[in-house]
């Protein structure tokens, strides 16, 4: 069959079932796009499928693209690189005449897709119907970029994508609503002295997508004996890691009360032995590293610090050093040749302009929480080593393994949530695939989709560490570690962590046989129960509920 003859039944599928089965419109919607990517009607259907499902991020993400590659069409003549291609594929689907496909499954026929070459001499100038319609794709993409962000509560940008898309369709009553909704929205935070960084801030739900098969059952003991392995290696045999009960957090204090009984099943780390006081107790290599060049130069693949006198560097770029032949193997190996001779200075410069962390964690020098640019610096590495090992980004390690998330809740139960901002969770992901030469179209549907972006920032969010420089107190180091990564969060831990070119957990008081290990996600030295449970909620997902927290905020709510 056509690949347009496909795509165009696919989508006919997907749209009578989009209000009785949302996910099953939104997975044929999916298929039809790994056919015909560059068609901007079938980003801006899946949007649509994404927001009836509660996905509003995922909608901003598709409805980007279907922005994008209206653009595209509209210029398929001039220098377009997917409006040639997105064009012949659009006009094709859309001559398909309609309900013609009444029987038959669309998944028995191939999955063939017919590779277009491009001729703009031949290809008929867009027509003014044409021009109407795409027109008409592109008003509904901004439309629903603009609420989306509104209701994730991303005010700010929001406000200026309504007000860029009025100055674009000044009539549109729509879109002049979103943009006076989001401007008494803005007008009032400013009021209340809300700063713009926080204006930009949104949140999202914290989950598992559905169609996401890459994550491991957690809890099985093939899981907890496969981690096993790790853990028992990097402490020398004194933890294990076991299935265990947290309470079930929630990110709005007044519906603590009612869900404070509720458990979530995940992992924790034990001692196998009783161990001393002030003991090195663990040690973990990782090279899901990274770090801000700008600052004393570090190895680019463990950050370890260089011997000035005995670095290494890249064959091929002047651009990275290494602390020894055993890391740059490594890097070659694992990483560098997807970012060898890439000019990625615009993520270093942010690192360095935007301190703001989710929870300002560069005004405590020693908690986990690295900043927001150094989480896209991870996510960077992440892509580069799932790009060289030829490897989907979710199933590389310590990802796979790592915690982000868990599967939906029955409602009325809401999920935890995740912070989103537009420029890093949207605009930042596509200028990072761009430099990554991967087209974020076509390879995104099996590899880089946003949710594949988003559910490795919820991992990185839960369990990345970050190292400050001592003197300027500016997070500089970020770092990913599997086993690390499994020791839950007590706010009167019994470890204390500290990583250089490895991880390292101390004892800070006797520790017994069978006691689950932990360690302070912040500083523990903050006093105000209040401030601590701010901090960690980025990478809680909730407020803390330890024992400290629980007695501290009885004692003064
Ligand atoms: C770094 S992971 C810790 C290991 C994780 N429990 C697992 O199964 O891999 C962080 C996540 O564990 C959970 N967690 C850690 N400490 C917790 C605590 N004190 N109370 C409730 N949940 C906690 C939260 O869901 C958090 O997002």
């Amino acid at each position: 069959m056509l690949p347009e003859k496909r795509v165009a039944r696919l989508v006919q599928q997907a749209d009578t079932s989009l209000t009785t089965d949302p996910l099953r419109s939104r997975n044929l919607l999916t298929d039809a796009l790994a056919i015909s990517p560059y068609d901007p009607d079938l980003w801006q259907q899946r949007a649509i499928a994404h927001v009836k499902l509660g996905y509003p991020d995922l909608a901003i993400g598709d409805a980007y693209r279907a922005l994008l590659l209206v653009q595209e069409l509209l210029e398929a003549h001039e220098e377009s690189e997917f409006g040639f291609i997105g064009l012949v594929a659009w006009r094709g689907r859309r001559a398909q005449p309609k309900d013609t496909f009444a029987t038959g499954d669309a998944d028995e026929v191939s999955n063939e897709v017919e590779e277009t070459e491009g001729d703009y001499e031949s290809i008929p100038e867009i027509t003014e119907v044409e021009d109407k319609d795409l027109k008409q794709t592109d008003v509904f993409a901004r439309r629903l970029i603009c609420s989306s962000l509104l209701e994730i509560g991303c005010l700010l940008d929001a406000w200026e994508q309504a007000d860029t898309s009025l100055k674009v369709y000044p009539e549109d009553e729509e879109l002049r609503k979103i943009y006076q909704e989001s401007d008494e929205k803005v007008k009032q935070g400013r009021e209340k002295g809300v700063s713009d960084f926080q204006l930009r801030e949104g949140e999202v739900a914290r989950v598992i997508y559905p169609w996401n098969t890459f994550e491991p059952d957690r809890t099985s003991d093939e899981t907890v004996g496969h981690l096993n392995t790790f853990v028992t290696k990097a402490s020398s045999g004194n933890f294990e890691v076991k299935v265990t009960e947290l309470p079930m957090l929630v990110p709005d204090a007044k519906e603590e009360g009612k869900v404070i009984t509720k458990t979530s099943r995940q992992l924790g780390v034990y001692a196998t032995k009783d161990l001393p006081k002030d003991t090195q107790v663990f040690s973990e290599r990782s090279i899901l590293t990274v770090n801000n060049r700008l600052f004393d130069p570090l190895c680019d693949c463990c950050n370890g610090p260089l011997d000035p006198l005995n670095t290494f560097s890249c064959d091929n770029c002047d651009d990275v050093m290494f602390c020894s032949t055993t890391c740059k193997d490594e890097a070659t190996e694992k990483y560098h040749p997807s970012l060898c001779g890439i000019d990625i200075d615009f993520l270093f410069k942010s690192a360095h302009t935007r301190h703001s962390v989710a929870n300002d964690a560069s005004a405590t020098a020693s908690s986990s929480t690295p900043t927001k640019a150094l989480y896209s610096l991870l996510l960077l590495r992440t892509l580069a080593m799932a790009l060289t090992q030829d490897v989907n980004p979710l199933e590389i390690l310590p990802v796979k393994y790592l915690y982000g998330s868990s599967p939906p809740p029955p409602p009325p139960q809401k999920p935890p949530t995740l912070p989103f901002t537009f420029p890093d969770n949207i605009l930042s992901v596509f200028h990072i695939l761009t430099r990554l030469e991967v087209d974020p179209f076509k390879v995104s549907l099996h590899t880089f989709d946003i949710w594949h972006t988003l559910t490795i920032h919820s991992k990185i969010l839960g369990t990345a560490s970050a190292r400050h420089n001592p003197t300027s107190g500016q997070p500089e180091v970020a770092a990913l570690h599997l086993c690390y990564s499994l020791v839950n969060h007590d706010c009167e831990p019994c470890l204390m962590w500290e990583c250089q070119s490895e991880m390292k957990f101390r004892t800070l008081r006797e520790v017994k046989e069978g006691e689950e290990v932990r360690d302070c996600y912040t500083d523990p030295r903050i006093e105000s129960w209040k401030k601590r449970r701010e901090w960690l909620m980025g990478s809680l997902g909730g407020g803390c509920r330890c024992g400290r927290c629980v007695r501290e905020s009885e004692a003064d709510p």
